[in-house]
């Protein structure tokens, strides 16, 4: 196998990009969370059986790795994990930000890269009525942390809340604005759980559109973003959208070592627990092969 092979499904979709969840478990419980679609996981994978999948990842020519959750940063050994990303890879982390403030820079010396935080409110009370936890100034005081440290862009995933949060767009873009670090994701809420709160965003980035300056189109799910009056904002909109799943790049990996094709499917997942090397890699070949958009 050469250092760089890249590997492809059978759309044609390069796989470029790793998304491992490192626990499903988490110190909020937000009203709509899809858990990064795991359901009912039994034991986290071990640092090393993380550190072995990162490494097959280097050979398959991932750029990035993503670690996600539940919440990544309760887990003691994240940052023997973020030591152990294999040099070439870009890491990132998305967090709630709870544990962020103090945890930052050493985050930063590890290695990390970037973060994106999750904040869907900037009042105190609906976002504890979003997450059930009355720690919106932990959170910011994270998000001044990982700034000061470098871990940048970050990004801030708002996601919209129809009757909840979607009166506050205007107030998120005041808070990125003119800060070239900070960068503000707009999600689509997708349905996990009995949440009836979902918003059009086709009408938030018609809005948006209408008052950007310029709009760019990501690679990655050719997701656009918009540059209005000192503010970057990208829209995160995957239901139902054929585009952004004819352009999606990622594997994933659940916290309980299942290699997952798609966040939205739980029948075609690939254990990979107990496997190294060839055993390992011909896996990542079967998980890529059974790659398909969800939407087409
Ligand atoms: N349907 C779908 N949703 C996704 C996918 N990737 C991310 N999302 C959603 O996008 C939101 C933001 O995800 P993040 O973990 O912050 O990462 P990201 O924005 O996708 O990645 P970066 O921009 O590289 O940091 C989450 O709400 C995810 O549920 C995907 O491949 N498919
Ligand atoms: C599952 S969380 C895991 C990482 C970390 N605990 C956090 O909240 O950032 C990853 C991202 O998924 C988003 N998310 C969770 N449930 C969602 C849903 N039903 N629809 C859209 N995004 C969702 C969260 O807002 C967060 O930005
Ligand atoms: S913090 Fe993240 S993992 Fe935890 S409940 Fe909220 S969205 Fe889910
Ligand atoms: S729904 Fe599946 S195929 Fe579509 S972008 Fe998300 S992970 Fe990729």
């Amino acid at each position: 196998m050469s250092a760089t092979e890249t590997l492809r499904d059978s759309y044609g979709r390069p796989v470029t990009n790793l998304r491992i969840s490192l626990t499903s478990r988490c110190n909020l419980s937000c009203i709509y969370c899809h858990a990064e679609g795991e359901k009912n996981p039994a034991t986290e994978m071990s640092t090393d059986e993380i550190i072995a999948i990162m490494n097959v990842a280097a050979k398959f020519g991932i750029r990035s790795i993503k670690f996600t959750g539940g919440e990544p940063l309760i887990r003691p050994d994240i940052l023997d994990i973020i030591r152990a990303v294999p040099v070439g890879i870009e890491s990132s982390v998305t967090t709630n930000g709870i544990l962020l403030a103090d945890m930052a820079y050493d985050l930063k010396t590890a290695g990390l890269r970037r973060v994106n935080v999750s904040l869907d409110s900037l009042n105190p009370e609906t976002y504890k009525r979003i997450t059930g936890c009355d720690c919106l100034n932990n959170v910011l005081a994270g998000i001044d942390a990982a700034l000061r440290a470098g871990l940048t862009p970050v990004k801030l995933n708002m996601v919209i809340l129809s009757g909840i949060n979607d009166n506050e767009i205007d107030d998120f873009l005041d808070y990125v604005r003119d800060n070239r670090n900070l960068v503000l994701q707009l999600i689509e809420l997708m349905h996990f759980k009995d949440c009836d709160y979902h918003g059009d965003l086709k009408g938030v980035e018609a809005m948006l559109a209408s008052r950007s300056s310029g709009i760019l189109t990501r690679r990655m799910h050719h997701r656009k973003k918009y540059c209005l009056d000192g503010a970057e904002v990208e829209v995160v909109r995957p239901l139902h959208n054929t585009e952004f799943c004819a352009y999606c790049n990622r594997l994933r990996v659940t916290s309980d070592g299942k290699l997952k094709p798609c966040l939205l499917r739980t029948d075609n997942h690939l254990s990979i627990r107990g496997t190294k090397g060839a055993e390992l890699e011909s896996l990542f070949r079967k998980a890529v092969e059974q790659r398909e958009p969800f939407f087409k």
